[in-house]
């Protein structure tokens, strides 16, 4: 699918800064561009209403069964694509997105054993869709970095943080073009830099994009 707009996803494991980074990109490219371009900011799960309740019901609720888990990571997959960032990147709107179908992969696929379907199951539910650019932040697992009120998958899978890790540089391997990995264990300002250089050259790469006046920070 062709759009106008231009679709940003940052992944990595828990506490590496992912919202962090997007919020701080979201600003760089709003006062960048003078307000020319919309940003919009959005994550899964959750991006939506109805994400929220499945967000709620995933992370806060009783045991889900791990396909049961899958699937309604997927749903809510599905229904944010269709409702909000595929709309978005019509109108030209940039999206920024806290994850995306690569943490079904690692968590659901790597973490809970899963395996390959999980993959599909995403492509399906989305029709497909990948971003432009995946931005992997990468780090050793920091427990300083996380949340001290951990939700019931962060709680689950925290002793695999190593292997999700792993997971998700390997995912970043397979597609060297639509990925970048940024060194996370640094101060924010310098990860936000490799950031901006990252999606600038992203931009650059794809036609149309107007690069002018994103600029660097
Ligand atoms: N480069 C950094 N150096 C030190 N601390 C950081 C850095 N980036 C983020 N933090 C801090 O680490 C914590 C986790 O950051 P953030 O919520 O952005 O991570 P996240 O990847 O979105 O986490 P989660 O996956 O749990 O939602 C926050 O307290 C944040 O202020
Ligand atoms: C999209 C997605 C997320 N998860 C897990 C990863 C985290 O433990 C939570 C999301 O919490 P965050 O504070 O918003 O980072 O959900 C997952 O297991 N599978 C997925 O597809």
């Amino acid at each position: 699918m062709t759009y106008a707009g231009f679709w940003v996803v940052f992944e990595g494991a828990d506490g590496v800064g992912k919202t962090t980074q997007v919020d701080l990109l979201a600003a760089h490219l709003r006062s960048a561009a003078g307000g020319a371009r919309d940003v919009l900011t959005t994550r899964e799960p959750g991006g939506t209403p109805l994400g929220i309740e499945l967000r709620q019901a995933i992370m806060h609720g009783d045991h889900v069964v791990p396909r049961a888990e899958a699937l309604l990571y997927a749903a809510d997959r599905a229904h944010h694509i269709g409702t909000k960032v595929r709309p978005a990147l019509e109108a030209g709107t940039v999206v920024l997105q806290d994850r995306y179908l690569d943490s079904s992969v690692v968590y659901q696929g790597g973490a809970r054993g899963l395996g390959d379907e999980v993959e599909r199951i995403s492509l399906w539910a989305t029709e497909g869709m990948l971003p432009d650019l995946t931005i992997v932040l990468d780090m050793a697992p920091d427990p300083a970095r996380m949340s001290r009120d951990l939700d019931r998958v962060e709680r689950e899978t925290i002793a695999k943080s190593e292997e999700m890790r792993q997971g998700f540089l390997a995912r970043a391997a397979l597609d060297p073009g639509r990925y970048a990995v940024i060194d996370a264990a640094r101060p924010v300002e310098s990860v936000h830099a490799s950031v901006v250089e990252a999606v600038a050259a992203a931009m650059d790469r794809r036609d149309g994009i107007p690069l002018e006046p994103w600029g660097t920070p």
